[in-house]
């Protein structure tokens, strides 16, 4: 017989049962616990999208049109919060102005950031620049210091100044061949020429003018480094990529790229200490660069320091996104009133009545031109020139819509198709009819993300008030001197309309128009 006092001992006492059951339950607890995180975390509530193939994921759905225009269509199938694969990397892509302000207001503290692309990196001299910086202290005062230094009145004052010069001088070009009434001018390379000189001659002073001693023209250069910050194929295989971009000659066209911008940043900066060195410059005669250099030497109330690196990014910066973005516009504002004779017609008997009889360009005055603004207003509606703005990137852990948003995801505003939205613009939304804005105060959409041509939130273009303005002033100034025609045989209807480029987009062929000065009846 089994001794009780043995039996006793070898059962545990109330204490040690309490502790094993207390143990038991916490160990369930934390694996229910695991479990259920696990099970959340495996299948997180994801926003809608078309079913993706291996490895090129919803390429095959986008290629073949304008990539704004394929992903406007795919959202109407799958709502304005969607997934898209491009290659193996993902995107969400945003569709209407309510999610718009989602992400631009509501959350604009979360996809605050920008994505890292290959070329991007090199061409931002590691991500140092405004425009593609992640976000961080670093870019916050580089913005500070690009909004008061190149958007300070001072400024401001000074590209008036310069605008209106360079306008003088295409009307005195415009001039000498107008008469016959035949000569045909290329519009597209006239407004580049407008825009280049009026942004060079404001950051850099003259010295642009001056091509690097090798290498390609400016305008060649201009042009390749826009296609190279379109991104490359290997940016959408993140593990291929490299192997991709080496073999299809991708890498080497970034290297040949880089190295020509650099060359000529160089050359332009190495001016600019030249001159810094010789005698002292008078202050009002300092151009942007002139000043940043000057601020490189020390610190701000902040304690923060420019660097070389930096200095030269912003000059990549100025390059690509200020001068593009106006040509565009200006192309297809000038294309859209001739091929509208009606809005031709009242603009410009705007212009000339609110501005009389006057001899110089300086004393035309825009502030008072309401139609003129409608008239650049629905250009930009109807032509927005960075269809999918710049990527914004999430920094951390959100829900959209009710779907889960991780950090790192890479979001594609679609402000192309929201300001054609014809849920918001109605049934004429394809159509171009400025007198939509007669009632609209001039935000450009900023509190109702109805258009976004500036984006919006802390990444939003810093250039928002100041480049409609000097657009407005070109148009009022070609409009005042000349009457324009399509060149002969070529019917409104028949203009070439198309879209060319990604991150820009811009009037794919250039456009041609006849000048015939205007006769003031007496
Ligand atoms: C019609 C003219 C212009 C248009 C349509 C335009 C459009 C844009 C757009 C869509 C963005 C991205 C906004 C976003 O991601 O939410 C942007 C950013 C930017 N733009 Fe413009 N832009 C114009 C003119 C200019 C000019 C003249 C400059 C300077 C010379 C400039 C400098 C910049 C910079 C530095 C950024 C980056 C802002 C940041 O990430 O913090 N832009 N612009």
């Amino acid at each position: 017989m089994l001794d009780y006092n043995i039996f006793m001992a070898s059962l545990p006492d109330q204490w040690t049962l309490t502790t094993a059951l207390l143990i038991v339950s916490i160990i369930f607890i934390c694996l229910h616990t695991l479990r259920s995180n696990r099970s959340s975390m495996a299948a997180p509530k994801l926003p809608p999208g078309p079913t993706n193939l291996p490895v090129i994921g919803n390429l095959h759905q986008i290629l073949g049109k304008p990539r704004h225009e394929s992903l406007w269509q795919l959202s109407k199938e799958y709502g304005p919060v969607m997934r898209i694969f491009i290659g193996s990397k993902q995107f969400l892509i945003i569709s209407s102005a309510a999610m718009a302000k989602e992400i631009l207001k509501t959350q604009d503290h979360i996809f605050c950031s920008r994505e890292f692309f290959q070329a991007t990196k090199r061409l931002t001299y590691n991500f140092v620049d405004i425009a593609f910086s992640p976000h961080s202290s670093h870019w916050r005062e580089m913005r500070k210091l690009f909004v008061s230094e190149f958007m300070g009145p001072k400024r401001a004052k000074l590209s008036r100044h310069v605008l209106v010069t360079e306008m003088e001088s295409v009307i005195r070009s415009l001039s000498s061949h107008a008469p016959s009434n035949t000569t045909e001018v290329n519009i597209s390379d006239m407004c580049l020429e407008i825009v280049k000189q009026t942004v060079c001659k404001v950051a850099f002073g003259d010295n642009y003018r001056t091509q690097p001693s090798k290498g390609p023209s400016w305008d060649v250069m201009l042009t390749e480094t826009m296609e190279l910050l379109n991104g490359s194929v290997g940016d959408s295989f993140p593990l291929l990529g490299f192997f991709i971009d080496w073999f299809s000659g991708w890498n080497r066209k970034l290297n040949d790229g880089f190295r020509n911008l650099d060359a000529y940043i160089d050359m332009i900066i190495d001016d600019h200490l030249k001159h810094n060195t010789g005698e002292e410059i008078r202050e009002e005669d300092k151009d942007f660069l002139h000043t940043v250099l000057d601020m490189s030497s020390k610190e701000n109330d902040s304690g923060y320091r420019v660097n070389h690196a930096d200095i030269k990014a912003l000059v990549m910066d100025i390059l690509t996104g200020g001068i593009d973005t106006t040509v565009v516009t200006l192309v297809w504002a000038m294309s859209e009133i001739i091929r509208n004779p009606r809005v031709m017609h009242k603009l410009q008997s705007e212009i000339r009545s609110c501005t009389g009889r006057i001899q110089k360009v300086d004393e035309l005055d825009t502030t008072k031109m309401a139609y003129l603004k409608m008239v650049v207003k629905e250009t930009m509606r109807l032509h927005t020139p960075a269809p999918l703005l710049i990527p914004h990137v999430s920094v951390s852990d959100t829900q959209v819509a009710g779907y889960d948003v991780f950090p790192g995801t890479a979001v594609l505003l679609n402000a192309w198709g929201i300001a054609r939205d014809p849920t918001t613009w109605g049934d004429n939304a394809t159509e171009f009819y400025p007198e939509r804005f007669k009632d609209q105060d001039g935000d450009f959409g900023r509190d109702r993300f109805e258009m976004l041509p500036f984006g919006g939130g802390r990444r939003s273009c810093p250039a928002m008030n100041t480049a409609p303005a000097n657009i407005e002033f070109v148009i009022a100034t070609l409009l005042y001197w000349f009457d324009w025609e399509l060149p002969s045989g070529i019917k409104c209807e028949d203009l070439n309309m198309e879209n060319g480029g990604t991150l820009v987009v811009g009037k794919k062929t250039p456009l041609y128009l006849v000048p015939t000065k205007h006769k003031w009846e007496d």
